[in-house]
């Protein structure tokens, strides 16, 4: 398998490359240069199957070339029986049609877990076999940054530095990424927003100096390998309730739009997905673009579900390749006009394309606050703010056949988010025993101005030297 850039003039690569390289050298994102297919005796045939054994299946096609199938499965065993649910993604239903399809399970409780606790594995067999060493750098709302810090945390080839935006993630998030006291563990906290954040990640990545000097890897979804791991429980699920013989929508509490378009990959797959509900909070850059082709960056405005407080979806990018003609020489003219002016409109093609599939839904605090009530009142179930946003959502797609179930991602535990769960449903979630005693440990974080300079010269003088 053979990945290209959506800006039409990086390299080719194949797995192994693509998964060290994270972003392209041109400034894109790696997508396979086609997509393979499942036919639907392909999908009959996952049924009853492990996760671990759909995983598999899933990824061999995306791996061939740099990993063989017996390989996979030893990385998938290890990476998966770190989760606490037998079923590793289990899904619950709430009622007639609707379902929560529980990503949390792994040890940080966030669906990041599930593509991460994978990556960190990747990255330790392709480092072996080249005997080299890499710096990560990251960005995170909150959750990618103790995921990718627990997959990471003590591998000696690897050093990881994670922005955070200041004060904006909860306590949770942050001390699950501060007390991690491994030497190869770095946590920056910036004084701007995640997006702030990403900006100065990709501008790390664009530096082919600094990029060169420090082997930068990436563990945010602009790494493919995170979405190909995210695009197994997409069939898990589906199979689960039919597939391939009835179809299956599934709302997605977006951000970066990793998770969905993960969503959209199974659908090119042949997984039979009758639609991809991109639900945002207030910050509703994705719901702009996708009801009015209008892709304006707005200022970030701080809510309940600050692992979605962003307003430049990366992985949008891939979409609007995909869906656009595969043209990476306008996309990148088209995305160069964007960096500049914050601002641009989706082509007639990019928006009927995303239409086939996508719609979308801006949910408030009062609709996040009503869902949350609901699965507690109706289904008897705590969730998460994230989630509630992705089932306010779902609750809301009155349009769709009767006979289509609705899965919605629970994309975190409400743990990890208990004021905000407390307050809509007087329930304060306790913490699952195996994230340990967080708030008795010491926290190791510098606190830095969200400009380039401070940043890198901060990494350079703490990055291990490449041997
Ligand atoms: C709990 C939670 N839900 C939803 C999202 C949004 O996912 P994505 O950025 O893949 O759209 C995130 C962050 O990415 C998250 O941490
Ligand atoms: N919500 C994310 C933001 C980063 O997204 P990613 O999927 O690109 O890593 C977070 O929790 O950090």
């Amino acid at each position: 398998m053979k990945y290209i850039s959506t800006r039409g003039s990086a390299p080719a690569l194949d797995f192994e490359q693509v998964t060290l390289a994270g972003l392209a050298g041109d400034g894109g994102l790696y997508l396979p240069e086609s997509w393979p297919t499942f036919s639907a005796d392909d999908i009959r045939a996952l049924a009853g199957l492990s996760y671990v054994d759909t995983a598999v299946r899933v990824m061999a096609p995306f791996v061939a070339g740099s990993l063989s199938e017996a390989e996979l499965r030893v990385l998938c065993e290890a990476a998966y029986g770190r989760f606490s649910h037998k079923a590793v993604t289990p899904l619950v239903q709430l009622d007639h049609r609707q379902w929560l399809l529980e990503l949390f399970h792994g040890p940080t409780l966030a669906f990041k877990d599930v593509a991460l606790q994978l990556l960190g594995l990747l990255f330790e067999k392709f480092l072996a076999r080249r005997e080299d060493r890499i710096t990560i750098v990251g960005a995170t709302s909150g959750d990618t940054g103790s995921a990718a810090i627990d997959a990471v945390a003590g591998r000696d080839k690897i050093d990881i530095f994670m922005l955070h935006p200041y004060g904006r993630v909860s306590d949770v998030q942050r001390r699950q990424m501060t007390t991690v006291l491994a030497p190869n563990v770095h946590n920056i906290a910036i004084d701007g927003s995640f997006d702030d954040a990403q900006a100065l990640v990709k501008a790390m990545f664009n530096d082919a100096d600094f990029r060169a000097r420090h082997n930068l890897s990436a563990v945010n979804s602009i790494n493919w390998a995170r979405l190909m791991a995210q695009v197994v429980y997409y069939f898990y699920a589906a199979v689960r309730l039919g597939a391939p013989e009835r179809e299956v929508a599934f709302s997605v509490p977006t951000g970066n739009f990793g998770d969905v378009f993960a969503g959209y990959v199974a659908s090119k797959m042949g997984l039979p997905v009758a639609r991809l509900i991109v639900a945002t909070n207030v910050n509703d850059i994705l719901h702009r673009a996708l009801a009015d082709g209008d892709y304006s960056q707005g200022t970030v405005i701080p809510t309940a579900t600050p692992s979605m407080d962003i307003q430049v979806s990366s992985n949008f990018e891939r979409l609007l390749f995909d869906v656009g003609g595969r043209d990476g020489l306008a996309l990148a003219e088209q995305m160069r006009g964007f960096e500049a002016s914050k601002a641009m409109r989706l082509t007639n093609a990019q928006q009927e394309g995303a239409s086939r599939l996508f719609t979308s839904h801006r949910v408030d605090a009062d609709g996040m606050n009503l869902a949350l009530r609901w699965a507690y009142e109706a289904a008897g179930q705590v969730i998460d703010p994230h989630s509630a946003v992705g089932l306010a959502a779902a609750l809301a797609a009155d349009d769709l056949p009767a006979d289509v179930p609705v899965v919605t991602l629970a994309t975190a535990h409400g743990a990890k988010f208990r004021d905000a769960v407390e307050r809509a449903t007087g329930v304060r979630p306790s913490m699952p025993a195996r994230v340990g005693s967080l708030f008795d440990r010491e926290e190791a974080y510098t606190r830095l101005p969200a400009t380039y300079e401070a940043i890198t010269a901060h990494i350079a003088g703490l990055a291990t030297a490449r041997q």
